[in-house]
Formats: structure tokens, sequence, C-alpha cells
């Protein structure tokens, strides 16, 4: 692996950065893959996930490095949004939310940056039942990758938009808490994608600073008086990190905030102007190339008054009917086109609003469309850790759960009916069972595509849908 020189060059002087550790460690071909759990969907069976774990992550409560990158894609668990394959470094985002901000109280937190989804999943986690997350990726195709991973994590307090930074102007004041994982030149990642190094250059980097400095003024307003902004690269450059950071301090009334650190290789930097800043280097920790600062916003953002439109709740009757399929504790269900979901009742004047503002993919957990007195039931319900327990379930080995996974037939002795899919006792997706057939109905763009891998571990890696920082 060629490193770029003008990078290599860049970096002298740069607070940790050790020039023969780090072209060796890019050398050395070493891969690090890590994944972290979602709480929210335990797995008890024998064996558990049956991931090869090797140590956790010091930086976050439920990432774990694995020995070898096993096949995610033949793993029905990875499916059920059991666990999510992230880059171990970008987990310390868990660690400035956890030190400066409330999260035991309802939070509303913006990630504007957010497919395919990693910091979303991770803060989805972090945040109370009664918060609110809103997800947003301005690129369509993107988008819809973000609303699959969040759709199989199983929050119901989370909406996905497709805006671009600007539109957040709308929202002014309204964030308390505002994630930027900023687009970049990338050469954090080089160890991973060597590919990515043809697309380097000193003017790449420039290019990039212009544009998070624009992401950044486009959506500060949207932040609250003492709200707290998280901004993150997976790049080394300065120009990246140090330099937006100093930006920051002179273009906006703010104050930088400093983390504590579990682990001695992440290098804390202060920037020329004395913003604190957290850098990862592959030689340092188990991880990748990482940037992580923590921003209070001190100048005043005033909530404006918004024209609203509202939204159709359901009836007590037409609630109650729904309790069937899901736990309502804490949720409120509402129409939208010919369909119900599921969203935190005290939040239900946020989205109002946000509905207004924004372009939203998904709001909350889809229980599906009712056709007279019967539910249709949508994948995202039974990806929601609150479906109810009055629901049937059909527990598949693993066989017919990867079968169930490509939307293959299935012929299976179960009950009539409506019944989840489930491996491991975590549900996989829906299936009707007819007298004389099962109808899949998984979602055809989610299904399995790739052949399925020789026996044992796979340290090369399978072909895959969901894999990023
Ligand atoms: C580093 S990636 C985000 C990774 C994500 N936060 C995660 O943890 O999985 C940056 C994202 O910014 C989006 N992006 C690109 N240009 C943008 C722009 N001008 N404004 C806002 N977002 C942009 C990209 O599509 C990409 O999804």
């Amino acid at each position: 692996m060629q490193l770029p020189e003008p990078l290599l060059q860049s970096l002298e002087g740069v607070p940790g950065f050790d020039r023969d550790a780090f072209v060796s460690v890019h050398q050395s071909g070493a891969q690090v893959t890590s994944v972290r759990f979602n709480p929210a969907k335990p797995v008890s069976g024998t064996g558990g996930h049956g991931l090869p774990l090797a140590g956790a992550v010091p930086w976050t409560q439920h990432g774990y490095y694995l020995e070898h990158r096993p096949s995610f894609t033949f793993d029905p668990l990875f499916h059920a949004g059991t666990y999510y394959v992230q880059e171990a470094s970008s987990m310390f985002l868990e660690q400035a939310l956890l030190q400066h901000a409330e999260v035991t109280q309802p939070l509303r937190v913006l990630d504007l940056c957010a497919a395919p989804g990693g910091k979303s999943t991770h803060l989805q986690s972090l945040i109370s039942e009664g918060s609110l997350l809103v997800s947003n990726e301005v690129i369509k195709a993107r988008a819809a990758i973000l609303t699959e991973n969040l759709t199989k994590w199983g929050g119901s307090n989370v909406v996905v938009s497709n805006n671009d930074p600007a539109h957040f102007a709308r929202l002014e004041g309204f964030f308390d808490v505002l994630v930027v994982d900023a687009p970049c030149s990338g050469s954090g990642l080089f160890r991973r994608d060597p590919e990515a190094i043809g697309e380097w250059s000193p003017s790449a980097v420039q290019l990039c600073q212009g544009r998070q400095q624009r992401i950044l003024a486009d959506a500060w307003p949207a932040l609250r008086q003492d709200g707290l902004l998280l901004y993150s690269t997976c790049s080394y450059s300065p120009e990246e990190d140090e330099s937006i950071l100093d930006w920051l301090m002179e273009t906006f009334d703010c104050e930088s905030l400093p983390l504590q650190r579990p682990d001695a290789g992440i290098v804390e930097i202060r920037s020329p102007r004395g913003a604190w800043g957290y850098r990862f280097y592959p030689d340092k920790i188990k991880g990748e190339g990482f940037f992580l600062a923590a921003i209070r916003k001190r100048d005043a953002a005033t909530a404006p008054r918004h024209k609203v439109k509202s939204l159709e709740m359901l009836s007590q009757k037409e609630s109650a009917a729904l309790h069937r399929w899901m736990d309502g504790d804490g949720l409120r269900f509402l129409r939208h086109g010919q369909r119900v979901f599921a969203f935190p009742e005290d939040a239900v004047s946020d989205l109002v609003i946000l509905q207004s503002a924004l372009y939203l993919q998904s709001a909350g957990t889809v229980l599906g469309e009712p056709i007279r007195d019967k539910l249709v039931p949508d994948p995202a319900l039974a990806l929601s850790p609150r479906v109810s327990e009055e629901v049937l379930r059909c527990p598949l080995d693993y066989d017919n759960a990867i079968r169930f996974l490509q939307r293959q037939d299935l012929s299976l002795d179960a009950p009539k009916g409506w019944q989840l899919a489930t491996f491991a006792g975590v549900a996989l997706g829906w299936m009707n069972v007819l007298p004389n057939r099962v109808n899949n109905y998984y979602p055809r763009e989610w299904r399995i595509r790739a052949q399925a891998p020789s026996p044992g571990p796979d340290p090369a890696g399978a072909p895959e849908g969901t894999f990023e920082k």
C-alpha cells in the first residue's frame, strides 16, 4: 500500500503522527473488525450470537472486536438488527454524548449526515424512549439504506429525512444535539479501503473543507442555545479537523468541550485557537483513523412559530385493535395514507413540526395497512422490539432462516395466519401461512442476493449490504 506522499508530509508535526508506525500499520495488511450490539434486541439462545468475539471496545458499552471477519450476509441475526457492523473508533461518539448531554432527559437529536446509519443506530441506543432522533441523509439512494438499517434496528423514536442541510434553517433552535459526521477526504479508512487512496489529493481536502463549513453553517441555526454539536470526520488532514474547529470558534459564539478518554492511545489535541479534539490513529489504537470534537453553542436561537399541518390520530377503538399487534405503552397510533404507524406520545407535536419543514422518508414504526377489521402487517412491525407477545411466532432453523431472508418458498408445518419468522428467538419478518402454502413477506429489496459462502469463517469478508463507519 503506497500512501500519498503529500498526505504524509502534511501530517508532519501533527500531534500523535508517527510516520514510521503509521506507514507500517498501513503496510501490515492487518484488518480490525468490530460490531456494536443492539441493547433493545438481546439474543439469549444457545451460543448467543455465535460471533467470534475478541474483547470489548474500551470506549463504548456494547461494542466488541471480532477475531476475524465472518460472513455477515449469511448471519440471520445481522438482518434481524441485533448488531451493527461498525468501525471501532467511530464508537467514541458515545463518550461525547454521555459526557456532555443529559441522555436520561427527552432530547431532540439531529444526525445530519447519517447514511448508512452507524452513528444513528448508536445514538438511538443511547437516548431515552421519549427522545427523538432525526436521521437525515441528503442523497436519496443512501437515505433508503439508512431507512432499512434503522427499521431493522427497531426504535420507534426515529424519523428519517432526506433533506439538504440548508433546509434545517426552518427549524431554528429545535435540536438539543447536532451530530455532523461530515463527508470528508477519507484518509482514515485507507487501511481498510486501499482503493480510496487513488481518489485522495490535496485539492480534494480543500474541497471537503469548504463543504464541511457550508454544512455546519447551514445546520447551526437548528441547534438551540447551549445545545451540543458533535463534529467528526474520518480524515487525518488538519484542514478538515483542527481548522474546522477554529473556523467554528471564529464564526460562531461557542465553547469547545474536553472529553475524558478511556484509552491512552486516543490523542488529545488543542487547535491553534485552543479547541479540544480527539485523533485516532491505527498505530495507536485498535481501530481506523477518526477525529471527533464536542462544541457547546452559546449564541441564542429563537424558536420560530411554525405553520403546521396536523396529523391524523386513530380513534380509541381503532387504537385498541392495534394493541393486539404492538405494545403501545407511551406510543400514539397515527395514520399516514393507507398505513398506520406508532410514534412516541410525547414527541407527536415535534413530528407535526418536522413534517411541515422537511421531506420525511419514514417516522416511527409502521404497523401496516388496515383492511376492513384486519391488519396487513408491515416489515417494520416485525422488526420492532415492541411487537406484541400475542403474535404467533414460528421458530426457523438456520437453513430455513436463510431461505426466508432470500425470499424463497418455505414448506413448514405451522398454524394458519400471520406468523413472525424467528431465528434464535429474534424476529426476521412476516410469513402468512395458508392451507396449501406459506407466503413469504420478506421485503424484496432487502433479500439476500449473494451466493452462500463455503462453510467456515471467511477472513476476506463476503459481499454484504451494510458496512460502514
Ligand atoms: C461520513 S458519511 C456518514 C456516515 C454515517 N454518519 C455513519 O455513521 O454511518 C457522510 C455522509 O454525508 C453525506 N453527504 C455528502 N455530501 C453532503 C452534503 N453536501 N451535505 C450533507 N451531507 C452530505 C454523504 O452522502 C454521506 O452519507
